[in-house]
């Protein structure tokens, strides 16, 4: 599935202007993070890119339904166990029983929610229920895994845990793209960016020249906490 490469992407909704004229391309790597003010596009791309929502003009190469998994803001999970919400997609995949029930127990053990496994995933806190998608999408080793605002209701001891457990997927070849309104969150994960800023990309490319000096007035009033939409 990558590299994914996006051209000429334009989005509009009730007649208004989304996303405009925007490119870029996702390769293997470390995660890419989608970073702009509120408003500038960010969800709206990555949905874009996942296949959620498709592009009014301009175009996604693979085509194809779904580009990877997605995990939301806030967790959709089945009103079933825990581990049965892991076990589930795997056999929609159609891996065999055995390998589901390894696959499953390794998932929990590595996002520690191994001893909730018959809990009930609906009762589970905020954190753990990230931790429970998270597990799930990554047990299915996508190459791609798209990730809108993950920690946007967590306290920073959850998204902490939910930051190691991204670097952990992304260390096992799964590309993350990800959006966040959190600067220190996009510093610690970042090995690439883009920057978004009312619809169009401004800068795109490694992050820690774009954290370090960023080249458009725009991006540098943005790490200010100066540009506000
Ligand atoms: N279906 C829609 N209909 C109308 N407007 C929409 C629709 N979806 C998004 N928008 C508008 O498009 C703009 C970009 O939305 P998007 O959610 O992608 O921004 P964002 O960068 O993720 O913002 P935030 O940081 O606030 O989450 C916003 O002004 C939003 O109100």
């Amino acid at each position: 599935m990558l590299p994914i490469e996006a051209e000429a992407l334009s989005y509009a909704a009730g007649g208004v202007a989304i996303l405009q004229d925007v490119s870029l391309r996702i390769e293997a790597g470390p995660p890419l993070l989608i970073l702009g003010p509120n408003g500038a596009g960010k969800s709206v791309l990555l949905r874009l890119l996942h296949g959620l929502l498709r592009p009014g003009r301009g175009r996604i190469t693979p085509e194809a339904p779904t580009r990877g998994a997605m995990v939301f803001q806030r967790p959709v999970l089945l009103r079933r166990s825990v581990g049965a919400n892991i076990r589930y997609p795997l056999a929609l995949a159609g891996l065999p029983w055995a390998e589901r029930r390894r696959r499953a127990a390794a998932a929990l053990e590595e996002v520690g929610l191994a001893a909730l496994a018959d809990r009930p995933a609906r009762r589970l806190s905020g954190g753990e229920q990230q931790r429970l998608a998270l597990a799930r999408a990554a047990a299915l080793a996508p190459p791609v895994l798209f990730l809108d605002e993950p920690c946007a209701s967590l306290d920073p001891a959850a998204t902490r845990a939910v930051e190691e457990i991204i670097a952990g997927i992304a260390a096992r070849g799964t590309k993350i793209v990800m959006t966040t309104h959190d600067l220190g969150q996009a510093r610690r994960l970042a090995g690439e960016v883009v920057f978004l800023h009312r619809g169009r990309v401004v800068e795109a490319g490694p992050a820690r020249p774009f954290f370090n000096g960023p080249a458009s007035a725009e991006a540098a009033a943005f790490l200010q906490g100066d540009l506000l939409w």
